[in-house]
């Protein structure tokens, strides 16, 4: 069915083209400034993104949105939306090479997609990038001939015996790195093996990024910094935030936010599969959160079951977290068997307060991916 119009608002709506018309012409020029932004960033090794121009640029504009009487919201998503297409556009022209006296590096694992993002993110940096894979174990000794830097990452379950077994014999002043989850044992497989320089490294987010800017990689210093300082500054021209954490405080923040937050979407998973959900239409019953809900349950079962084994599998403390979770259900589901409505409003006000602050924040976040998917919907 045609919608209904008049000629009243086929004008208007021709005027609306215009406007729109005259925004890509706008958007055209931003981006061709943004181009060239990226060449003087890329000579002069300047991060691809900087958080306190953002900042300063979206107070600016919202203050002049406001006194135009447009919502400074709408002005802020709008920027975001085009920053994010900056980082896009800037990292297309390279980055810096900040040694440029480094041998050639290899990535040990290079095919998966982490190792695949790494090679890219170095190579577009000028460096000269090998991969070691399974099946190229016969090339080892000529790769490793004269390497600067070793990039592990392969699966938690085999990182150490790889490390322990195959990398006994790298040049001393070559830097050994890894990129896995968890940081403990690979760390001390490393100071085992190799007696130059290490660091470990665990980006904080999916292979499937399409820029680093803004996204978080832990740093654990392992041995002379001195030696592998050029490659944390090399990851922040990328535009990553770099966090330095203590191997031990880091697996243990990752027992919650990683194996305790995948094992529960797993189990999640698993209820929908034995309750039979019909998922078309709980798609059409859905609200915007249970959306959100259901991205996250599809987009672990999108991915690799092996990678998500290794996470959940990777430390033994992670029994102990999910058994303390699933404590807390069963104690949860003993209220709900006996009606006790007051312990769930005096359990909800606990954990309410406990949050503070943050369930303000948190509820402003997900405001804003909320209104995000619905701006995605077509129907
Ligand atoms: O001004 C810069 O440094 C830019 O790279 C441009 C720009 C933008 O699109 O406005 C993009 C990324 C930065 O984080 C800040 C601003």
């Amino acid at each position: 069915m045609t919608e209904k119009t008049t000629a009243a608002l086929e004008k208007l709506r021709n005027e609306i083209d215009t406007v729109d018309q005259g925004l890509l012409n706008l958007l055209r020029q931003r981006l061709n400034l943004v181009a060239r932004v990226g060449e003087v960033k890329h000579n002069a090794g300047l991060p691809i993104y900087a958080p306190q121009r953002e900042a300063s640029m979206l107070d600016k504009r919202r203050d002049e949105a406001e006194k135009l009487g447009v919502s400074p919201q709408l002005i802020e998503d709008i920027l975001r939306r085009l920053m994010r297409e900056s980082y896009q556009n800037e990292k297309n022209v390279g980055f810096k090479q900040v040694n440029t006296d480094i041998n050639h590096v290899v990535i040990v694992g290079g095919r998966g997609q982490l190792g695949d993002l790494f090679r890219q993110m170095l190579s577009l940096s000028g460096y000269q990038v090998h991969i070691l894979d399974a099946d190229d174990w016969h090339l080892a000794d000529m790769l490793f001939d004269g390497v600067g830097l070793v990039i592990v990452t392969v699966p938690i379950s085999i990182t150490c015996n790889l490390i322990r077994q195959k990398l006994g014999q790298l040049p001393e002043d070559c830097i050994l790195a890894d990129l896995t989850s968890i940081k403990l044992s690979p760390m001390e497989a490393m100071f085992e093996t190799h007696s130059g320089p290490i660091v470990g490294f665990h980006p904080m987010f999916g292979p499937d990024v399409t820029s680093l800017a803004k996204q978080v990689v832990v740093v654990c210093h392992g041995r002379e910094q001195e030696k592998y300082q050029w490659l944390l500054e090399q990851i922040e021209i990328w535009g990553a935030k770099l966090v330095e954490a203590e191997a031990n405080k880091h697996d243990e923040a990752m027992q919650v936010v990683q194996a305790l937050r995948h094992f529960s979407t797993f189990i999640y998973g698993v209820a929908l599969f034995e309750s039979k959900a019909d998922i078309n239409q709980l798609l059409q019953f859905s609200s915007p959160i249970y959306r959100l809900e259901l991205a996250m349950v599809g987009r672990l079962f999108a991915q690799n079951a092996q990678l998500y084994a290794d996470i959940i599998f990777a430390q033994t403390e992670n029994v102990e977290q999910i058994e303390g979770y699933f404590e807390n259900f069963r104690e949860g589901l003993e209220m709900l068997k006996s009606g006790d409505r007051k312990l769930f409003i005096e359990k909800f006000d606990l954990v309410a307060d406990w949050l503070g602050d943050f369930s303000a924040q948190f509820q402003q976040e997900s405001r804003v991916m909320l209104q995000t998917a619905a701006d995605m919907k077509v129907n």
